[in-house]
């Protein structure tokens, strides 16, 4: 699923946008204790990437994702529904931070929330 036009990618600042809207993310999945621990371990910096890319692709920008699919991603983490609802709200804590609006905040969410069923590994 992935929008139909370039709108969403606009409106979150195309590529740059989106960079330091994963920057800020990353540090803030660092410091939030629920979320911290998963993150801590990973190749931090590649994840980023890989998340500009994917949100960039997801919202009809021009960029192709080329990481893993979400489930392998994931198989070896230790995913609780918690932990993804605790994700999303770091993510809008995020966006909130970058000015993005509730409606086009929603618009990306919508987009991201299908693959709870491919990133919450316990069940
Ligand atoms: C909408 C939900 C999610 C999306 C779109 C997403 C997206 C991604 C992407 C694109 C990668 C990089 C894959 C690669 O390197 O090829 C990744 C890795 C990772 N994700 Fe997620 N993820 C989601 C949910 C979660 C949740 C809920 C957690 C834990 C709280 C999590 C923890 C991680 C970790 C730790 C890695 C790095 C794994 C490693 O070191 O190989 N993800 N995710």
């Amino acid at each position: 699923q992935t929008a139909s036009n370039d709108q969403l990618y606009k409106a979150f600042g195309e590529k740059a946008g989106l960079v330091s809207l994963m920057d800020d993310f990353m540090v803030r999945l660092l410091a939030d204790p629920r979320t911290g621990p998963h993150f801590k371990p990973s190749n931090q910096q590649r994840v980023k990437e890989q998340l500009v890319d994917q949100l960039c692709s997801l919202a009809g920008g021009p960029c192709v994702y080329k990481g893993a699919d979400m489930k392998s991603a994931h198989a070896n983490l230790d995913i609780k529904k918690s932990d993804f609802n605790a994700l999303v709200e770091v993510l809008q804590q995020s966006m909130d931070a970058k000015g993005i609006p509730f409606r086009t905040q929603n618009q990306m969410l919508a987009l991201l929330a299908p693959m709870h069923r491919d990133t919450i590994t316990v069940r």
